[in-house]
C-alpha cells in the first residue's frame, strides 16, 4: 500500500524581518526556519525538539496553516487545529462566545457548534467561567479552554505546543490520555515539548530543529539520544564557562579583600621578597 503524507514540506523556509537599530536602517533578514524538507506520514505522532528559540513555535504555525511559509511550500493533507498557550482565543469574549466565534468561522452548523460546547463543558471542567471573558482567565484555565475546544473539532491533525506546560498536573495527565487515545485512532499529532520523557513516551518519532534548520527526523529514541546529549554538552559548555567566570570573580575579591586588610605595602612586600 502507498504511504499516505499528512504534511510534506519542501524546501520551506520563514524569514523575519529584523528592525534595524534605528528608523531609518533597513531591517534585516533573518530566517527563523531554513530549507525545511519533510514528510510526516498519517497516523504518525511526531515529537518536536529544540532548545530555546530554535524555530518549534514559528513550525507550529506553518503547519497549522496560520502563516505561509516565505520560500518553498507546506502540503497538509486533512484538517489542522493548533493548541498552543495564548492562541486562538478572543480575550473579550466568554468561553461560550469563543466557541461559537470559533464555529461560525469554520460553517459549522448550530447543531455541531452546540455538540462542541456540551463537549467543552465536559472536558475543562472550568464550570460557570465559561460564562466569562477569557481575559479573566488564569493561564491554566485558558490552556483548558483551548485545549478542549480543539480537541472536540476534531481535527485530522493535532499541533500541540507546550500546551501541556501551563495548567496543573492533573489536566495534563488528562490532555494526554486523551491525545494517547486519539493517537490510537489514528489520528497525526505534531508534540511540541521540552518535556523529552514525554516525548519519548508518547511518540513514534522526533523532529529536532536547531537554528531554523533540521538536524534530525527518525527513530524516537536515536533523536531523543542525540538531542539530550546535545543538551548536555551544550550545557557542560555553560556550565564550563560559568565557572571558570566564578572563579575569576571570586580571585579578584580575594585580591581586593586582601588589600582592604593587609594594605598594598603587604603586596609590594610580597613582591620584594
Ligand atoms: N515575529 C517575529 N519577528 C522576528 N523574529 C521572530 C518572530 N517570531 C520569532 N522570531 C525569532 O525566530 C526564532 C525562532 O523562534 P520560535 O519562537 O519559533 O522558537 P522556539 O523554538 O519555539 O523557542 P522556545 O523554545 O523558546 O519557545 C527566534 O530567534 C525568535 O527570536
Amino acid at each position: 500500500m502507498e504511504t499516505e503524507y499528512a504534511i510534506v514540506a519542501r524546501h520551506a523556509s520563514k524569514i523575519y524581518e529584523l528592525r534595524g537599530k534605528n528608523k531609518n536602517e533597513q531591517g534585516q533578514k533573518f530566517y527563523a526556519l531554513k530549507d525545511l524538507n519533510f514528510a510526516i506520514e498519517k497516523g504518525e505522532v511526531v515529537g518536536v525538539l529544540g532548545t530555546n528559540g530554535s524555530g518549534k513555535s514559528t513550525i507550529s504555525i506553518i503547519l497549522a496553516g496560520i502563516c505561509d511559509p516565505d520560500e518553498g511550500e507546506i502540503t497538509v493533507n486533512g484538517t489542522q487545529a493548533l493548541i498552543a498557550i495564548n492562541t486562538g482565543l478572543n480575550q473579550q469574549l466568554t468561553g461560550m462566545e469563543n466557541i461559537e466565534l470559533k464555529g461560525a468561522l469554520l460553517g459549522l452548523s448550530k447543531r455541531r457548534i452546540n455538540e462542541i460546547k456540551a463537549g467543552v463543558i465536559e472536558f475543562a471542567e472550568i464550570g460557570d467561567f465559561l460564562y466569562q471573558p477569557v481575559k479573566t482567565y488564569s493561564s491554566g484555565m485558558k490552556s483548558r479552554l483551548g485545549f478542549s475546544i480543539n480537541l472536540c473539532l476534531n481535527p485530522d491533525i493535532m499541533i500541540v505546543d507546550e500546551a501541556l506546560s501551563v495548567g496543573d498536573k492533573g489536566f495534563a495527565a488528562k490532555c494526554l490520555n486523551k491525545m494517547k487515545e486519539l493517537r490510537d485512532e489514528g489520528k497525526t499529532i505534531v508534540f511540541i515539548s521540552h518535556n523529552l520523557s514525554q516525548v519519548r513516551d508518547f511518540c513514534d518519532s522526533a523532529m529536532w530543529i536547531e537554528g531554523g534548520m533540521l538536524r534530525e527526523y527518525g527513530d524516537i529514541d536515536e533523536v531523543c539520544n542525540d538531542y539530550a546529549e546535545y543538551v548536555d554538552y551544550y550545557n557542560g559548555l555553560k556550565k564550563k564557562e560559568k565557572d571558570a567566570e566564578r572563579d575569576r570573580k571570586f580571585a579578584k575579591r580575594i585580591i581586593k579583600n586582601s588589600k582592604r586588610t593587609f594594605g598594598d605595602k603587604f603586596f609590594s612586600a610580597i613582591r620584594t621578597r
